[in-house]
């Protein structure tokens, strides 16, 4: 039985996490449940799973009248909170195997942090805590690694399992890896479905929607990841994402737009073969392997047919058009502090976006302006979660300015 804590359990991945564990209640238990705003719905997951340690991040929520029921449901046996300390709380209960961040942007990483402090399992679906702060996460898990090796947890042959990638494209170059040799990869495929606006021309872009850039042509997702998506900074994201999981060279990372989005990504050997992981468009098959490594379980939905999948096309990325993955290679690229601040710029300038009151083609002009002045000011070494911290908030406020 693997006990879990779910952070941002009514989000997308959240729900979608919920489900697999209901499908699986033999081997997960569901021991904590974190949201930001919406309670009514975490207390019903709770109840369906009788859990009692709560966190509500949206600390405002405190004074609100759903305090009374988060204290009710936790009750004697649990811990509740409002606020990151709440959540970050759950992380190190002692009860806690695995826990699944699935919380949105860069407010995750300390989430990230902790469980890999606490000596946790960390299963990831938000990739900002990698892009943001992944030179501190990645010693962490290998901390964890060594640990779980030592006290004999780890599985016999493989990874030691203690960062297990969520991401689509990063759970299958995972599965592609395994069995294989570091040394004898040539390079990671990361594949991209190119989203709504593929094929499309600067030009066409102007006075884009939100409501258009969120129809998502293969995946059900929340609205940030959505945007990202159609803006391919999803893309540059994974990219620096891959970089810190597999430890990639950022020159041997590269992207194809993949529109079936059937292959979730590929892995090319110095041999000239090629591995590929293939599955439906279903975000359950990778959160599941998630937490079954290295076992695998009953299938959560059913899989791929090939009889009806019909073609699968390639096609480069169209850089020119969609910047922000140019601008996220070159912010991978040179690395310490600029992804942060492309991070917590893009962030901001979706947001605007999202609540129109910022453009579509305005994310790029932002992320840009953003990065320009952080390089004018010099790139750091990441530090500590406190240097990311404020160099987060310096980012937020230029971009607000520059969305302005
Ligand atoms: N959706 C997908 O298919 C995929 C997502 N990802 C990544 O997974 C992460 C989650 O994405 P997705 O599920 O789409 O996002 P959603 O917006 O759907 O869900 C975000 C969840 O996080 C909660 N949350 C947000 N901020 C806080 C906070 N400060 N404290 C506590 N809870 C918080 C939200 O709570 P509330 O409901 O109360 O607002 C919600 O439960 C992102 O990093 C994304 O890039 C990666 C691959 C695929
Ligand atoms: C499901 C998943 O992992 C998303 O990150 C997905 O990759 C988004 O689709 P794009 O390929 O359009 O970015
Ligand atoms: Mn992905």
């Amino acid at each position: 039985m693997r006990r879990i804590v779910v952070l941002g359990s009514t989000g997308s991945i959240g729900t979608q996490t919920v489900d697999v564990v209901r499908q699986h209640l033999d081997e997960l238990e569901i021991v904590g449940l974190a949201v930001n705003t919406r309670v009514a719905d975490m207390l019903e997951q709770a109840r369906a799973h009788n859990v009692h340690n709560l966190a509500v991040g949206d600390e405002r929520l405190a004074a609100d009248a759903v305090a009374a029921d988060v204290r009710e449901q936790a009750g004697s046996q649990g811990i509740w909170g409002f606020g990151m300390d709440a959540v970050v709380n759950l992380v190190r209960l002692p009860e806690v195997d695995v826990v699944v961040n699935a919380l949105v942007g860069a407010a995750g990483l300390r989430a990230s942090y902790e469980t890999l402090a606490a000596g946790k399992v960390l299963a990831l679906a938000n990739k900002e805590s990698l892009v943001v702060g992944g030179d501190l996460i990645m010693p962490l898990a290998a901390q964890v690694d060594a640990q779980r090796r030592q006290a004999g947890v780890a599985p016999k042959m493989g990874p030691a399992g203690a960062l297990m990638p969520i991401d689509s494209e990063h759970g299958a170059i995972y599965q592609c890896l395994l069995g294989e040799s570091e040394r004898e990869v040539s390079r990671l495929w990361v594949t991209a479905s190119g989203g709504p606006f593929r094929g499309k021309k600067r030009a066409d872009l102007e006075g884009i929607t939100p409501a258009q850039a969120l129809k998502h042509p293969t995946w059900n997702m929340g609205a940030k990841i959505s945007i990202d998506s159609s803006t391919l900074m999803n893309k540059g994201l994974e990219v620096i994402e891959a970089h810190h999981l597999f430890n990639m060279p950022y020159d041997k990372i590269s992207v194809v737009v993949q529109p079936q989005s059937a292959i979730h990504s590929m892995v090319e050997f110095t041999d000239g073969s090629v591995k590929a992981h293939l599955g439906t468009t279903d975000m359950r098959i990778p959160i599941q392997f998630a937490l079954s490594y290295p076992a695998r379980w009953a299938a959560p939905v059913e899989p791929l047919d090939f009889t009806k999948l019909g073609s699968l096309e390639f096609a480069p990325a169209d850089t020119d058009t969609f910047r922000c993955l140019a601008l996220a290679r070159h912010a991978g690229t040179v690395g310490g502090t600029l992804p942060c601040v492309m991070n917590a710029a893009n962030e901001v300038a979706v947001a605007a976006f999202l609540a129109e009151q910022g453009s579509y083609l305005g994310i790029a002009e932002c992320v840009e302006a953003v990065m320009d002045a952080h390089e004018r000011e010099g790139v750091q070494r990441v530090e500590s979660l406190e240097q990311l911290q404020e160099l987060d908030a310096w980012a937020r406020e230029t971009a607000r300015k520059s969305v302005r």
